[in-house]
């Protein structure tokens, strides 16, 4: 085999309603054998990798796939090859499983695995997975300070876990004393804020992260220092950009037309998942969109959607 040969390869997350997902480990006789895999294999000559991955849980779990969503892909080098990783989140199967193969299966939860060795290719796979599918905006601007973070609250104690602090019309003070308000809110029930624009200001704040707006994104050569950094794309280009800065994922809009926007052109969902597709990071879908536009856009490839006055 030339050494320069890329294996594809598909994988599945298998996920159960609680937001846990399985792992296999690699049987003896396997190259890694021990190693904590999602369940996969290679696509053969001929097949699409949703084929390879039906045909591969079949034969090693046992389970007929029903519902198997795009999510990510992922090229890794190994001494042994080159991998193209196509992941999907497979959420309904038929059949119980089997470890057709003699591996051992676990299932995990995203906020910690516990069981290791890993395949070295999944770890950013891993901290992918904790992020939720649901993106929300704030949108003090239109409801108000007060009114904002009472229904912050309300979503919080809801289940609300990724909030993104974005307010163009607020003075930087007023800005800075919105996110320290937002942060203790969000923390307190184990929440997640990126604050938009602004790296200096999210750290001061104690933000989770930053949203990188595209001029950032075109701007910054080196990815900034925070736990978690995402990138506002718009096209292909800006999509390539923040996966090359490293960013931790991306919003990609706008899919629908917005009241914001009005007469504005707008991707659609064919030409979000011509984007989206083949992605390396999580993109979640913006623009025009309801909560009722979940399963849409989990089918054209996104990892979920952001909301901003439909979130509130
Ligand atoms: N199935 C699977 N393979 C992965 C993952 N991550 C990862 O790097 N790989 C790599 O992708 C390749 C998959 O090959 P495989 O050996 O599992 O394929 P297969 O089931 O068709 O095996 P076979 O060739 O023994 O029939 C291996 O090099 C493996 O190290 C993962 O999460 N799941």
């Amino acid at each position: 085999m030339p050494e320069n040969k890329c294996i594809e390869v598909s994988a599945a997350v298998l996920q159960r309603p609680d937001g846990s997902f399985l792992l296999a480990q690699r049987p003896p006789g396997k190259i890694w054998a021990g190693y904590w895999e999602f369940p996969g294999g290679k696509i053969e000559p001929g097949e699409t990798a949703h084929d390879a991955l039906v045909r591969e849980l079949h034969e090693e779990l046992g389970i007929t796939v029903q519902t198997a969503y795009p999510w990510l892909t992922r090229v890794f080098t190994y001494p042994h090859a080159t991998v193209h990783l196509n992941f999907f989140r497979v959420t309904t199967w038929t059949g119980e499983l089997h470890p057709h193969e003699g591996q051992q299966f676990s299932w995990q939860h995203p906020a910690g695995v516990l069981v290791d060795p890993v395949l070295p290719a999944n770890t950013p796979i891993l901290r992918a997975l904790t992020l939720p599918a649901l993106y929300a905006i704030s949108n003090a601007a239109e409801l108000g300070t007060e009114q904002f973070l009472l229904k912050l609250e309300a979503r919080l104690d809801d289940g609300l876990q990724l909030i993104q602090v974005r307010e163009k019309d607020l003075s930087r003070d007023r800005l800075r004393e919105l996110a320290l308000k937002v942060v203790a809110l969000a923390h307190a029930r184990g929440a997640r804020v990126l604050l938009n624009g602004d790296i200096e200001m999210a750290r001061e704040v104690g933000a989770d992260g930053v949203q990188l707006t595209s001029s950032q994104l075109a701007a910054l050569k080196l990815r900034p220092a925070i736990d978690w950094c995402a990138a506002s794309c718009h096209n292909a280009e800006e999509l390539r950009r923040a996966e090359a800065l490293g960013c931790d994922f991306a919003l990609l809009s706008p899919v629908l037309p917005t009241r914001s926007h009005l007469g504005a052109s707008y991707l659609g969902w064919e030409r979000f998942a011509a984007l989206a597709g083949g992605s390396t990071i999580p993109v979640y879908a913006l623009g025009g969109l309801s909560q009722a536009d979940m399963q849409m856009a989990w089918q054209h490839g996104a990892h979920g959607i952001s909301l901003l006055r439909q979130a509130w």
